[in-house]
């Protein structure tokens, strides 16, 4: 499948792809300083709409973020705001549209004083933007220090200083924003954790580049949102029987640790498959039968008779992994699984099994995979040397770079999950609730994931389309959450969703 909708608004732009942005908008003759006083004028206007902002500081920086500065002082001084700016150095060594908006601008301007922000309503940081490169430094991390601490409303313009963009990585000194300002798309940095934690809300203000510059940026990373997979969204048929509808086999854990596949079985048939079997050993049979009515259970005793239930042709989606127990056993039947070349998610132990031999489980892919670690899980099967995943790339980069290496789509799980494709391209979820980080939670996704790809959603959509439900149905729920009350939810979410689709709420 082909990465997403270019012009989507749930597209994420890297810095280099923002400012590439920026140059194919002047190619079609659109001026950089209509854009930056686009920019500045959102930055006050929204500034405006809060009520009670008299006092303002506006923090200026030496490039183009602080032009924005520049031009959101102007508007506010304008609107009967007391305005200062703060700019650290010689006006006129500015360059470019950021020295045109700096002339322009004639109110009160001096080098920082801590005593500035007594009794301002609010700070703008306009210091570094997408041009930051490696941490504050001098005056700049004292300002972002003293302004983090002060009683103002706090607003960042495009990104907040000391933050990177690109991976939501944070340096030493961060402004912490209560809301910030971007232009055009967001950026990987407003989504990832910890830069999420440090935008406070963020909106996207429109400054004129046309969405047709990115038909040729093709940006690779989103935002999740049923937008992206809407036309994949499977359709239920009338007249189609239960196997039409997709049939899942799950590996039954083994004695102690039961109910982890039954919930991957339950989610399954929740998320819309129409039929669903929990291969259980032997040992475990009688308890995994007595606590299952819709799943079907099928006891087996060797691998032969395993492989031979995997086989079975109506069965068209395996998932392996909750609660089947990490060791050479598992191995060998997470290989006998991928041998039937059928999609396949591996969870929880089919991938600590592989922990210092993933090499071999990578070989054995040839079909569509996904794969559901969280992070601890995701240590084990890719490590940290070497990968190249050197972790100031950001988790964008290091998924990015698993999939690629695995020949899978990776869900790597968190508060910022990520969800990459071998080819690249990947979508961040952002709406997931903490109540999620609850025992049995990725066991539940693992089967949303099933069930979807059982009613032949493409691995990608199917993926993301898990991701986005089991979030969905977390928000349904609240503190005190357990990870029944998701697969209860999960029809809710699916028949809100088809509703949404039909009514164009998503679009
Ligand atoms: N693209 C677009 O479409 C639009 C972009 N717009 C705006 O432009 C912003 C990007 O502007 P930008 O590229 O000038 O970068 P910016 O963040 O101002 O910083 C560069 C300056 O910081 C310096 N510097 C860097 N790191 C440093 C450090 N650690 N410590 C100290 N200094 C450091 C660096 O110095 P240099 O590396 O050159 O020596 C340079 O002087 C973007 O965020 C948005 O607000 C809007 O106007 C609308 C249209
Ligand atoms: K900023």
């Amino acid at each position: 499948m082909a990465c997403f909708n270019p012009r989507s608004d749930e597209a994420l732009l890297s810095c280099a792809q923002m400012a590439a942005a920026d140059r194919a908008a002047m190619s079609m003759g659109h001026f950089g300083e209509d854009l930056m006083e686009a920019a500045g004028m959102g930055v006050a206007q929204l500034a405006l709409a809060r009520t009670g902002i008299r006092r303002v500081l506006v923090l200026c920086g030496p490039g183009n973020n602080g032009g924005d500065g520049w031009v959101a002082a102007r508007y506010l001084r304008e609107a009967g705001c007391d305005v200062h700016v703060v700019f650290e150095g010689d006006v006129s060594a500015l360059k470019g549209d950021a020295f045109t908006m700096a002339r322009r601008y004639d109110g009160m301007t001096s080098a920082y004083d801590p005593s500035l922000l007594d009794d301002v309503d609010l700070v703008i940081d306009a210091l570094f933007g997408a041009g930051l490169r490696g941490p504050l430094r001098g005056r700049a991390q004292q300002m972002v220090m003293d302004a983090n601490r002060c009683n103002a409303f706090r607003l960042a313009v495009d990104v907040p200083s000391g933050l990177s963009g690109d991976t939501g990585q944070a340096e030493e000194a961060v402004f912490q924003a209560d809301l910030t300002v971007t232009f055009f798309r967001k950026k990987p940095g407003h989504v990832l954790v910890p830069g999420r934690y440090h935008c406070g809300r963020v909106v996207v203000h429109d400054i004129g580049i046309p969405a047709c510059v990115l038909d040729h940026i093709a940006p690779l990373a989103f935002e999740n949102s049923p937008n992206l997979w809407r036309s994949h969204w499977p359709r239920k048929v009338p007249s189609n029987h239960k196997y039409q509808h997709g049939s899942v086999l799950v590996l039954g854990g083994r004695p102690p640790a039961l109910g982890a596949s039954r919930m991957t079985a339950r989610a399954a048939l929740r998320m819309g498959a129409g039929v669903v079997t929990l291969a259980s050993p032997s040992d475990g049979y009688a308890i995994q039968a007595g606590a299952l009515d819709e799943v079907m259970v099928a006891p087996y005793d060797n691998d032969s008779e395993l492989g031979a239930l995997m086989a079975d042709r109506r069965r068209t989606v395996l998932a392996v992994g909750p609660g089947a127990g990490v060791g050479e056993a598992l191995r060998r039947q997470v290989h006998l699984a991928l041998a039937q070349k059928k999609p396949v998610v591996l969870d929880a132990d089919a991938l600590t099994s592989f922990e210092g031999q993933a090499d071999a489980l990578f070989a054995a892919i040839q079909s569509d995979v996904v794969m559901t670690p969280h992070g601890g899980e995701f240590q084990r099967v890719f490590g940290t040397q070497e990968t190249a995943p050197d972790q100031t790339d950001g988790k964008l980069a290091i998924t990015r770079a698993a999939a690629y290496r695995a020949g899978a789509i990776l869900v790597h799980k968190g508060p910022d999950t990520v969800i990459a494709a071998p080819d690249g391209c990947a979508v961040i979820e952002t709406a997931a609730p903490p109540d999620l980080a609850t025992a049995g939670s990725g066991d539940v996704l693992a089967g949303c994931v099933a069930g979807l790809l059982a009613q032949g959603m493409p691995a990608m959509a199917a993926a993301c389309c898990a991701v986005w439900s089991h979030g969905a149905a977390a928000r349904n729920s609240g503190r005190g959450l357990v990870a029944g009350d998701l697969i209860a939810a999960l029809p809710v979410i699916s028949k809100e969703m088809e509703l949404g689709l039909k009514s164009s709420v998503f679009r």
